[in-house]
């Protein structure tokens, strides 16, 4: 760990939760008697070298109520964007508005995703801090994977050796992260998370392996299965 500069955290919580259908954005459906956001809120404040984190969202009184209660952990507030990639990029300019420097490290981590262990946070830490450019959690491919044609007609299978699921927390340092968020958007380019716009300026970040527990909620079916994992975390 190096003791010079400072670890924050950018959580995009401003989706509408599209394609899980409910009334309430996925971030403030319930699991057990928290909601997601706060499960992912609890698993980046147990970092002890954590500085402060910014919390991304869209307008919300449900939010502005969890927000409250972290205001101890120097949580600080940035407006959603358009897409989860302009979130991002307002939770970076927050940071740069505040005491955070350059060099500073920055893990932006889903909201959707409240079930990141601890020990995996704390992994990706220890394996990133002296790595020239950052990288994220992620877990092998484990099924064969096939590519269709829009009519979901097979058009080949894709070797899968060495393919990955990226998840987050992504690490970047806060600089570099902005300075190629901004090239990628002013490119064009659809960034879909972090490290695909590193990878856009020449960058090749570090994949770090965590587990397949840390899933991103994303339709009605991961509600459960999300439960179940925090359960035998014994976050539930
Ligand atoms: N404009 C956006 C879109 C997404 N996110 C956040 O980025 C994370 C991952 O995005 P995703 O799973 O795609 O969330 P939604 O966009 O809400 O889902 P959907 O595509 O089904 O609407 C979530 O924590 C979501 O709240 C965000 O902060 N700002
Ligand atoms: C950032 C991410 O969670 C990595 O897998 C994913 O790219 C988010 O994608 P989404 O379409 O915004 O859910």
């Amino acid at each position: 760990m190096n003791e010079s500069v400072a670890y924050w955290a950018v959580v995009p919580a401003a989706g509408s939760g599209r394609r899980m259908g409910a009334r309430t954005p996925k971030q403030l459906l319930g699991l057990g008697p928290q909601t997601v956001l706060e499960h992912s809120l609890d698993a980046l404040c147990a970092i002890p070298s954590l500085a402060g984190l910014v919390l991304v969202s869209q307008d919300d009184p449900d939010v502005d109520a969890i927000a409250l209660r972290y205001s101890n952990h120097g949580l600080l507030r940035a407006a959603g964007g358009e897409e989860r990639c302009h979130s991002v990029l307002n939770g970076l300019k927050a940071l740069d508005g505040n005491k955070a420097s350059g060099d500073d490290w920055v893990l932006v981590h889903d909201a959707a995703r409240p079930c990141v262990r601890t020990s995996d946070l704390h992994k990706l830490i220890e394996t990133l801090s002296g790595h020239p450019v950052g990288g994220l959690l992620g877990v092998p491919v484990q099924d064969t994977i096939k590519r269709t044609d829009a009519d979901h007609v097979i058009q080949s299978t894709v070797a899968r050796d060495n393919l990955w699921h990226a998840q987050t927390p992504q690490m970047f340092r806060l600089a570099r992260l902005r300075e190629v968020l901004e090239a990628a958007l002013r490119d064009g380019f659809e960034v879909t998370d972090e490290a695909s716009a590193m990878e856009h300026a020449g960058e090749h970040p570090l994949m770090v392996e965590g587990h397949a527990d840390n899933l991103k909620i994303t339709r009605p079916e991961d509600l459960p299965l999300a439960e179940m994992y925090l359960r035998q975390q014994g976050r539930l």
